[in-house]
């Protein structure tokens, strides 16, 4: 099959911005991107800035597989004009592609408390993308995609810093997305990502072999930029950046800037199931319907896979309903409910408390909506019941999750309840699992694959030395048995049985993955990679784009297995700073 786009010519034909065009520049800024420093911006969408491209900068890797869904040709991620635009570098860009791209302010609330000191000037008005740069927006394939640098240089949001994406950030960031898409996660997804050979900046982090809790050394790492491709990158936060200017009457155009914000997300996100007919109160009814309805299936899903974001705040509370932000997450190696990789995560954004956290996160978005419904109580009162049935929807998908995970049509209580205690008293690897449950094992010898402690030695980890290793095997098989008995296969042959033994088996197996980026297989190929060795991560990036997949022995071996103990409490693995 020939590929639509091949060049960067083709790709500009493609080119269409709306954003740019349909909302409010702010008007103390030059047009031409040349503003980089820290500035408050007191109005406006959005402000032009001009890349600060990355120097000498080298292929790392690209996403086949979202090139190939594009229509874009694989050896246009190694050409010289791509690589210069998305390393930063505008100046040369084809026609109708603007020399200069845009950046956006928004808000922000962590676990549902608004704040505004987290800028220089304590307003809240210098908070906004301080190293993320839209570069072009285009319509491909009837679908319109924003595509957006990470780490291209400074914008007025930066706060000071350096507007720079490190190689390892950027890594993790790029092989995340990808692997969520496999994983069937709603994402922002991977473009390209190309790397400096002689561009560093200092960062925070661990000498090897810590067990600090904090960085305990500061580092020179190459500088990357990243392309992240949404079809738009609104955030919860960014509503409320202009709800607030409207209830705190900041200027006079205030209302019209939320209104247009609101319904640029509709357009961009939400088209197909909001008519453009309506009037706006009902469009916003409908709105939060339907974020409700994306945001509570995609918390089921980051667990389902085991997924925790870390830093769930508004501002990385994508409005499209898709995980966004790739930077203090961490797939849930040795199960814990309250796993958080990230040192200045806390317990509210740890992994199983995610539907809580998601629910703040919804509820500012409401509160953010409300300025636009303008005291009318009758729409008020059914956002208020929008919201209020938050907690309903998503314990459904959840308990929807927990049976498909269990194979189970229905969900029951009782046997989830039971495997929760299990799987902490005994710590077991969450994703190894489940994985081998989905073969439908006759007895747990099969299970133990996925154990961090041997049940039967003495000298496993304390939990275990604490308890009768003989009692909890017997409290296996006894959640065994009642397992299999709930699911109809405790007689061994399938006579009578409404879904054949292979039939449950492929269904867990769908929603199961046999392989989950772990941290310590990351940090060997990030740490290849700073020394210009990309082999292993290209090697990674194919694993994780076929987690379900069996794949050959020799992966299986690699990739399938426990994370090794002595890394279990090192800095940069087992838990890191959000070091960017
Ligand atoms: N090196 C940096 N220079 C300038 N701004 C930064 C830098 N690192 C982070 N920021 C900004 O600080 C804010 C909070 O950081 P966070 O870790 O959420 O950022 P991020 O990973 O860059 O963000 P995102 O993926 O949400 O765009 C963001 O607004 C981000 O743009
Ligand atoms: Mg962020």
């Amino acid at each position: 099959m020939t590929s639509e786009v091949s060049t960067l010519d083709d790709l500009a034909q493609l080119t269409s911005y709306s954003l740019m065009d349909a909302l409010n520049r702010d008007p103390d800024t030059t047009v031409n991107g040349e503003d980089h420093a820290p500035r408050q911006v007191f109005s406006g969408h959005y402000v032009p800035v001009k890349p600060t491209p990355i120097e000498n900068p080298v292929y790392v890797t690209h996403s086949k597989t979202f090139f190939h869904e594009l229509g874009f040709a694989d050896s246009m991620a190694t050409s010289q004009d791509f690589l210069q635009m998305f390393s930063g570098d505008l100046t040369h860009v084809p026609e109708p592609i603007r020399p200069f791209g845009w950046a956006t302010g928004y808000a922000l609330s962590i676990y549902g408390t608004e704040y505004t000191q987290q800028c220089p000037f304590q307003t809240g008005n210098g908070y906004g993308d301080g190293r993320a740069i839209s570069v072009l927006e285009a319509v491909i394939k009837g679908q319109r995609w924003e595509m957006q640098l990470k780490g291209g240089g400074r914008t007025p949001y930066c706060r000071g810093a350096d507007g720079r994406a490190v190689l390892r950030s950027s890594i993790r960031e790029f092989l995340a997305q990808e692997h969520m898409h496999a994983l069937g996660v709603p994402t922002s997804r991977s473009l390209s990502l190309y790397a400096s050979t002689t561009e560093q900046v200092r960062r925070p982090w661990y000498s090897d072999g810590s067990t600090s809790s904090e960085p305990d050394i500061v580092i020179n790492e190459p500088v990357a930029i990243s392309t992240r491709v949404a079809p738009s990158f609104i955030r919860v936060g960014q509503l409320e950046l202009f709800a607030r200017r409207v209830v705190n009457h900041a200027h006079e155009n205030a209302m019209d800037e939320l209104e247009k914000i609101v319904l640029h997300v509709i357009d961009r996100e939400y088209a197909d199931v909001i008519n453009n007919n309506l009037n706006i109160e009902t469009k916003v009814i409908l709105l939060a319907k339907a974020f409700r309805e994306r945001l509570t299936s995609l918390i089921a899903n980051w667990i389902r896979v085991g997924y925790c974001q870390g830093n769930f705040n508004s501002d990385n509370c994508a409005v499209g309903g898709f995980t966004l932000d790739y930077g203090p997450f961490g797939f849930c190696e040795a199960f814990d409910p309250v796993y958080q990789p990230w040192i200045g995560g806390g317990r509210h954004f740890s992994f199983f408390n995610q539907p809580a956290a998601a629910a703040r996160n919804f509820a500012m978005f409401c509160k953010a909506l409300q300025p636009l419904l303008k005291g009318d109580q009758h729409y008020l009162s059914e956002l208020e019941d929008v919201q209020q049935g938050f907690a309903n929807v998503i314990q459904m998908q959840l308990e929807k999750m927990w049976a498909a995970k269990l194979g189970l049509e229905d969900y029951n209580e009782a046997l989830f309840s039971e495997l929760i205690s299990l799987m902490t008293l005994t710590t077991v690897d969450y994703t190894i699992f489940f994985r081998e449950l989905s073969a439908l094992p006759d007895n747990i010898e099969p299970l133990k694959k996925s154990f961090y402690g041997d049940l039967n030695a003495s000298e496993n980890g304390t939990k275990l030395a604490n308890s009768n290793a003989q009692d909890i095997e017997q409290h296996w098989s006894a959640w065994l048995d009642k397992w299999q008995m709930l699911l109809g296969i405790s007689d061994k042959t399938d006579t009578n049985q409404a879904r054949p033994r292979e039939t449950i088996s492929n269904q867990m197996k769908r929603v199961n993955p046999k392989y989950i980026l772990r941290e310590w297989q990351l940090v060997a190929a990030y740490k290849k990679a700073a020394e210009g060795e990309y082999t292993l991560l290209h090697e990674l990036q194919n694993v994780m784009t076929q987690p379900y997949a069996e794949q050959s022995k020799d992966i299986e071996e690699k990739y399938y297995r426990l994370m090794p103990t002595e890394l279990s409490d090192i800095g940069g693995v087992s838990h890191y700073s959000c070091s960017s």
